[in-house]
């Protein structure tokens, strides 16, 4: 049996303004995304023994994660569920119940990503199985290929969760034909509860650094402490000043309507916060509903590692602190 293999990549919330609350308990947002090459790696392998079969581990190892943010191996911090209540698994159930394909799946999930950091670890290794496993069911027969549609797949990651169809390919994430090709680093605005999505190519690659503060926090909870904004901003001006060839000295664009109350949840928020620079060529936020903040580096000749090695000696407790520049949230698959 081949196996196939893809790298999925964390996010980076540039942009989040809470329009409303829904009565289905979720809220109505504008907010802005890029991919970015913080990792995890997923392999999986079609078996024709039913079920499904996942291992999860650390990469490069669980001491080593554990060394950097200064807790015991089994500390909760570096749980990730194994079994039903991973999203891979979900995604994987849900295809098979979608296509009547009846055979079972061997995986192998190394996390990199943190999980309860706003980075979209679960999120994007959702899609990336969707990916994984519709390219894998369409190689049975010509039925099977067809029946693993764009609006299928589309569907099934809406159900995954709000952030899900972020890390398709453009075209099945917005069900045009045409929409920009995968492949490409691109950057999305995102209305609904996360899920409207209108893709843009982006002209240059934009770098960060990312500071993941060893604190997971509850999406839920962040959004029971928000408040639904009375004068919303747009993230339209975002989308174009991150569009635009040179954004350099670019000022004051990034914006988190989610920070204020991640704050109120936990310290580590604004220590994070603090220790980043902010110069006339670097702005800071918080990515989705928090932990892991960032700082957008505009001048491309601003040279990262003394940034990083600044942040590190900065903040005090444990971190996982990493340069990163965006790439395409749909990354190529590896068929061997
Ligand atoms: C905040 C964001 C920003 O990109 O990212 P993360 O911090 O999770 O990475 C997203 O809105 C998170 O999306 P996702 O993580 O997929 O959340 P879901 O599983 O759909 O929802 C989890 C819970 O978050 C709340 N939720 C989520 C999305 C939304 N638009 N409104 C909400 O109120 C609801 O309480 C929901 O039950
Ligand atoms: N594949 C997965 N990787 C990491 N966490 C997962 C995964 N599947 C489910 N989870 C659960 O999802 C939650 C965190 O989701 P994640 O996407 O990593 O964070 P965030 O929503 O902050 O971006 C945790 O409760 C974790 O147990």
């Amino acid at each position: 049996m081949p196996t196939y293999r893809t790298s999925p990549p964390a996010k980076l919330n540039l942009f989040l303004e809470i329009l409303g609350r829904r009565p289905d308990g979720f809220h109505e947002l504008d907010t802005v995304m890029v991919a970015i090459d913080w990792r995890d790696e997923l392999e999986l392998t079609t078996s024709v023994q039913p079920g499904i079969r996942l291992q999860v581990d650390w990469l490069p190892s669980r001491e080593a994660i554990a060394e950097q943010l200064q807790v015991a191996v089994d500390d909760p911090i570096l749980f990730v569920p194994d079994d039903a209540s991973n999203l891979v698994h979900q995604a994987l159930s849900k295809i098979s119940a979608a296509t009547g394909y009846q055979g079972g799946w061997d995986v192998k999930l190394g996390k990199r990503i943190p999980s309860g950091a706003g980075m979209g670890g679960a999120s994007s290794d959702a899609a990336a199985t969707l990916r994984l496993a519709a390219a894998a069911i369409s190689q049975v027969d010509d039925d099977m290929a067809e029946r693993c549609s764009p609006a299928m797949i589309r569907g099934i990651a809406e159900q995954l969760g709000s952030d899900v169809p972020f890390f398709l390919d453009p075209e099945s994430a917005t069900g045009i034909p045409g929409a920009p090709v995968s492949g490409q680093p691109m950057i999305a605005r995102a209305l609904g509860r996360g899920e409207k999505l209108t893709f843009r190519p982006l002209l240059v690659s934009h770098r960060f650094l990312v500071v993941y503060p060893g604190v997971a926090l509850s999406t839920p909870r962040v959004y029971q402490q928000c408040q639904v904004s009375e004068v919303p901003r747009s993230g339209v001006s975002v989308m174009d000043a991150f569009c635009s060839d040179d954004a350099t000295g670019t000022q004051n664009i990034l914006y988190n309507a989610l920070e204020s109350p991640a704050r109120g949840l936990s310290p580590r928020i604004g220590e994070a916060l603090e220790c980043l620079p902010v110069t006339l060529s670097i702005q800071n936020s918080m990515t989705g509903s928090g932990s892991a903040c960032f700082a957008w580096i505009t001048d491309s000749g601003e040279p990262v590692e003394p940034l990083t090695q600044q942040v590190k000696g900065r903040l005090e407790g444990g971190a996982l602190i990493r340069p990163v520049s965006t790439c395409t949230g749909a990354p190529e698959i590896q068929i061997a």
